[in-house]
């Protein structure tokens, strides 16, 4: 009953290993590790059922079994599983990215400064006065699923206008704006809210949608405090929080020029 044990079943079994590992992650930042520990039991048993004590009856109603679970699974899971793949993607697309850009620099700094700055005025205008807002800058991912939970806009980033969506009694204040290449795209859009438990107390629904958006995509998020009128972002996942206008300008500009 022995069998040959080469390289290729090392590589196999660490694999198998790493892939569980990433499950595992996955299912316990959801709050879902005790259906990882349901599905693991009902591997083991279906696999020493079937492959050990040979059953063949109880075997094969496990095996359909299996095969209608992974479909369930995959619709129960289908958010874990759009993580899992961008985190997978994210990687590749972050050398990709750089070496575009090492060759091709941004093309114009003005264009981008000509975004930026706008940006940059009217959250400072907006935490002077104390009036809370919300702004996400698309980059590579498209957030086209959170622009059709808004209002299209389509304008050019405009000071007067950012300030004007986020006034206190605009119909549009509540949620976020989606700004993409270059242009105020959408406003009053949901962003899913992160359920990271290391966010510090004192912030909110409105830091805990930008950390969200920030950990589902390689977009920006800026936030103006109501409560405090602090300027933060919300950036791979990572908060920046109180932040000057020489920094967001800083971070803004590093981040959408390359
Ligand atoms: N999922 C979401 N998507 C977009 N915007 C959201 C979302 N959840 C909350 N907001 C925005 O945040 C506002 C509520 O902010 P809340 O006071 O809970 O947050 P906060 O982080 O404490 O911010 P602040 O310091 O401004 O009070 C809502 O009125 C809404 O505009």
């Amino acid at each position: 009953m022995f069998f040959e044990f080469g390289i290729k079943d090392i590589i196999d079994i660490v694999l198998v290993a790493l892939m569980l590992y990433y499950i595992y992650r996955l299912m316990k930042e959801s709050r879902s590790l005790n259906v990882f520990i349901g599905i693991m039991v009902f591997v083991l048993v279906w696999l020493f059922v079937s492959q050990v004590l040979e059953m063949r009856l109880l075997g094969s109603i496990m095996d359909k079994l299996v095969s209608v679970g992974v479909i369930g699974l995959i619709v129960l899971f289908k958010e874990e599983i759009r993580k899992f793949l961008y985190q997978l993607g994210a990687h590749q697309r972050v050398k990709n990215i750089m070496q575009f850009f090492s060759s091709k620099k941004s093309k114009s700094p003005e264009e981008d400064k000509a975004t930026i700055m706008p940006i940059v005025w009217a959250c400072m205008d907006m935490a002077r006065g104390k009036i809370g807002a919300l702004i996400v800058i698309e980059r590579a991912t498209p957030l086209d699923d959170i622009v059709q939970t808004g209002e299209l806009i389509g304008a050019n980033v405009n000071k007067l206008l950012i300030e004007n969506i986020f006034f206190k009694n605009s119909p549009l204040h509540d949620g976020a704006m989606v700004i993409s290449q270059k242009r105020i795209k959408a406003a009053g859009c949901i962003l899913p809210v992160s359920h990271a438990m290391d966010i510090p107390k004192e912030l909110g629904l409105r830091h805990r949608a930008a950390l969200g958006i920030a950990q589902d995509s390689d977009a920006i998020a800026i936030i103006v405090s109501e409560e405090t009128g602090r300027i933060s972002v919300a950036i791979k996942g990572q908060f920046r929080l109180r932040l000057s206008a020489e920094e967001l300008e800083g971070i803004l500009a590093k981040e959408m020029t390359g």
